[in-house]
């Protein structure tokens, strides 16, 4: 029987679109999810599985998450996730990893809270809802949409800790959402490129992120290559470290994952120097290609989780199979 009218489902997970000032004076706090402003011919479904400020969001959320869309999409047009900016292209990329449903998946939020004259949360909440229910949305894997830009989950980043624009990042939006009186008009300048998914059962191994610094000595890595089950660091430049780190990746039983520090570009092993990207690829580190650190140890637990091996670790990340 067909649905008399689209269909939205909404996922609240907290963040500051539904934060408010504390009562108690401790400053903002998650308290009360806000609904889809004006949106006329549809039938829109809340669901709020847990609300939290996004720094208290874990990969078991996502994976969670995850679990709760495959349930909702087909019994809807358009999902739309709201979520805290701090880790929202975490959770976006999580969803690419894990999801291959066609229905559109829109994750937004807001910089501003529902007190303030400048709250963004509707407008965003409109968009993405926008979005979701757009038809050419569908197959593109989870978006982002932000101050009316439309991101691929694979590239987004905050690049802002407090401007309403706080999303962006290498090569920038593949779309744009514009609202008249009474339309949404919805461009896509750019498909994503085709993705792998990925089935883990847990997304609980333990992945540490190492950042590094001119003078870095390799402070830190004893404890990381002791408890983890795999390491990331946010390299220099092309991905490139100080010479004291070349003898402890080579060193490492583990998957040891170079990203860069640096906000754009790939990982690429040219340079032959004690600790050039050469060397490390050589002592056996993966190139972590465009992906940030946090997205690279993303899909680094995915795989984990997968039960993948070291060597289809490698060729996931060579292939870019992500
Ligand atoms: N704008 C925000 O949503 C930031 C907030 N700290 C969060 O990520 O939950």
């Amino acid at each position: 029987m067909q649905r008399p009218m689209k269909c939205l489902a909404v996922i609240h997970t907290g963040g500051t679109i539904a934060s408010r000032p504390s009562p108690d004076g401790r400053g903002l706090t998650p308290q009360q999810a806000p609904s889809v402003p004006g949106l006329g011919g549809v039938e829109v479904h809340d669901f709020r599985p847990f609300n939290l400020p996004s720094p208290h969001i874990t990969p078991a959320h996502m994976l969670e998450l995850a679990h709760l869309i495959r349930q909702l999409a087909p019994g809807h047009d358009g999902i739309v996730v709201t979520h805290g900016t701090d880790t929202l292209e975490e959770t976006a990329f999580a969803l690419h990893l894990l999801l291959d449903t066609p229905t559109p998946v829109v994750l937004t939020g807001s910089m501003r809270h529902a007190g303030e004259v400048s709250w963004d949360g509707p407008a965003n909440l409109l968009d993405a809802a926008g979005v979701a229910l757009h038809p050419q949305s569908a197959g593109r894997g989870p978006l982002v949409v932000f101050g009316g830009d439309i991101f691929d989950a694979r590239t987004v980043t905050k690049v802002h800790t407090t401007a309403v624009d706080a999303f962006g990042g290498y090569p920038g939006p593949i779309g744009r959402i514009d609202r008249t009186e009474d339309a949404a008009h919805v461009r896509f300048f750019a498909t994503p490129e085709r993705r792998r998914t990925y089935a883990p059962s847990r997304l609980d191994a333990r992945v540490d992120i190492l950042y590094a610094y001119a003078g870095w000595r390799g402070e830190g890595y004893a404890g990381a290559q002791a408890g983890a089950d795999g390491i990331v660091i946010a390299a220099l430049g092309t991905g490139n470290l100080p010479a004291e780190l070349l003898p402890l990746i080579a060193a490492t039983q583990q998957p040891v994952i170079i990203a860069t520090r640096t906000h754009a570009g790939p990982v690429l092993p040219v340079y032959g120097y004690a600790g050039g990207g050469a060397t490390l690829v050589r002592a056996g580190a993966i190139p972590a290609s465009f992906l940030n650190a946090h997205k690279a140890r993303i899909l680094l637990l995915t795989l984990l989780g997968s039960g993948l091996g070291e060597q289809e670790i490698r060729e996931v990340f060579e292939e870019a199979g992500f």
